[in-house]
C-alpha cells in the first residue's frame, strides 16, 4: 500500500492508475478506523482495481473546538488496518496541505442542511462539502463510498455530486453495529465504561420508534416518546430526534404512502456526541 501525504503524489498515482484503464474507488474518512470503515474499503476493493482511502480530521467541519481536539488519532494502527482490508493507496495529508490558504468557499444546500446535523452544527456541511470536493478533485474516483450512519451527509454529498457534475458514482453502505446494536463510530472510543454500558439505548429507541411508525403512530407522538425514553437514562442528553422524509429530510407532519421515513437521533452521552438513524 502506498502512503501519500501530498496532493501531488496522490495525483500522480491516480493519473497512472487512470492511464492504465484501472477503476478507482475513494473512501474518505477521519481515521480511528473500525469495521464500519473497513466494510467501505472492502466494498471498494471488490468493485474497483485501486482503492484510495483518505484520513484527514477536517478542521473546517468541526463546530466545536474541543470535539476537534479530542478526536481520536491512530495513524499507525489505521495504516495496518487499511493495508489488510485491500486498500492500495492511503492519502494522509496535513492541514497545510489541504488548506494552504484559509478557505472562503460557501455552499448552500437549502432545506437539506437546515435540519438535524446542519441545524445543530453550524458550518458543518460547509466544511464537509469543501473537503469532499477537494478529495474528489485530487483522487478523481470512479466511485466514492460513504456510510449510511451519516445519513444526512450522504444526502448532502449526493446533492454536491449532482450540482457540481462530479463524474463519479456514489455508493452507500449500511451501518455496521456492535453486537449490542450501538452504531460503530470513532467517537465511541471516548465513552467511559459507564457511558458505553447505556449507549445501546440510542439504537433501542430507534427500533422502538420504527415499530411505532410501522403501526401508524403520528410522527409527533413517535418523536415525543423517543425523546422521553432517552431522557429516562440520566447519562443521556438528547439533542434531537426527527421523524423525517428519507429523501428531503424534512420533518413529517403525517406519513405519505410510498415514501420512506427516516428516524434520526443525536444525543450527548458523557461528553461525547453520538448520532444514529434507521430507515422505515
Ligand atoms: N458504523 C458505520 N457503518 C457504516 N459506515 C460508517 C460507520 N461509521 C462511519 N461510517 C462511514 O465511514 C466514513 C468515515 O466516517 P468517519 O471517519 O467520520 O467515522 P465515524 O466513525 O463516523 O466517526 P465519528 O462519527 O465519530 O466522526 C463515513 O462515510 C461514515 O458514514
Ligand atoms: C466524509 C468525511 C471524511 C469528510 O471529512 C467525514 O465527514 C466523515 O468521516 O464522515
Ligand atoms: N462522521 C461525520 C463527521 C463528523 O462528525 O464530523
Amino acid at each position: 500500500m502506498h502512503v501519500f501525504t501530498t496532493a501531488a503524489a496522490l495525483q500522480s498515482f491516480v493519473e497512472a492508475s487512470r492511464r492504465a484503464g484501472r477503476r478507482l474507488g475513494l473512501v474518505p474518512t477521519m481515521g480511528a478506523l473500525h469495521d464500519g470503515h473497513l466494510q467501505l474499503v472492502q466494498a471498494a476493493a471488490a468493485d474497483c482495481d485501486d482503492v484510495v482511502a483518505s484520513i484527514f480530521v477536517n478542521p473546517t467541519q468541526f463546530n466545536n473546538p474541543e470535539d476537534l481536539r479530542l478526536y481520536p488519532r491512530l495513524p499507525e494502527q489505521d495504516t495496518a488496518l487499511l493495508a489488510g482490508a485491500g486498500c492500495t493507496a492511503l492519502f494522509m495529508p496535513g492541514v497545510e496541505e489541504m488548506y494552504p490558504q484559509p478557505t472562503v468557499l460557501h455552499f448552500d444546500f437549502g432545506p437539506l442542511e437546515r435540519v438535524m446535523e446542519g441545524a445543530h452544527r453550524p458550518g458543518h456541511f460547509n466544511g464537509v462539502a469543501t473537503v469532499v470536493s477537494k478529495l474528489f478533485h485530487m483522487a478523481r474516483p470512479h466511485r466514492a463510498y460513504f456510510g449510511q450512519k451519516d445519513f444526512q451527509q450522504v444526502a448532502i454529498v449526493r446533492q454536491l455530486i449532482a450540482d457540481l457534475s462530479f463524474d463519479l458514482e456514489l455508493v452507500v453502505a449500511p451501518t455496521i453495529r456492535e453486537a449490542d446494536g450501538l452504531a460503530m463510530s470513532s467517537r465511541n472510543r471516548r465513552l467511559s465504561p459507564e457511558a458505553r454500558a447505556v449507549a445501546p439505548l440510542l439504537h433501542q429507541v430507534l427500533e422502538q420508534a420504527a415499530s411505532q411508525v410501522r403501526q401508524g403512530l403520528a410522527p409527533t407522538q413517535v418523536q415525543a416518546g423517543a425523546l422521553a425514553a432517552l431522557a429516562q437514562e440520566r447519562q443521556f442528553t438528547p439533542e434531537y430526534f426527527e421523524v423525517a422524509d428519507a429523501q428531503t429530510l424534512q420533518p413529517l407532519a403525517h406519513y405519505e404512502a410510498g415514501r420512506s421515513v427516516v428516524l434520526c437521533v443525536a444525543a450527548h452521552l458523557g461528553g461525547v456526541r453520538l448520532i444514529d438513524n434507521i430507515v422505515v
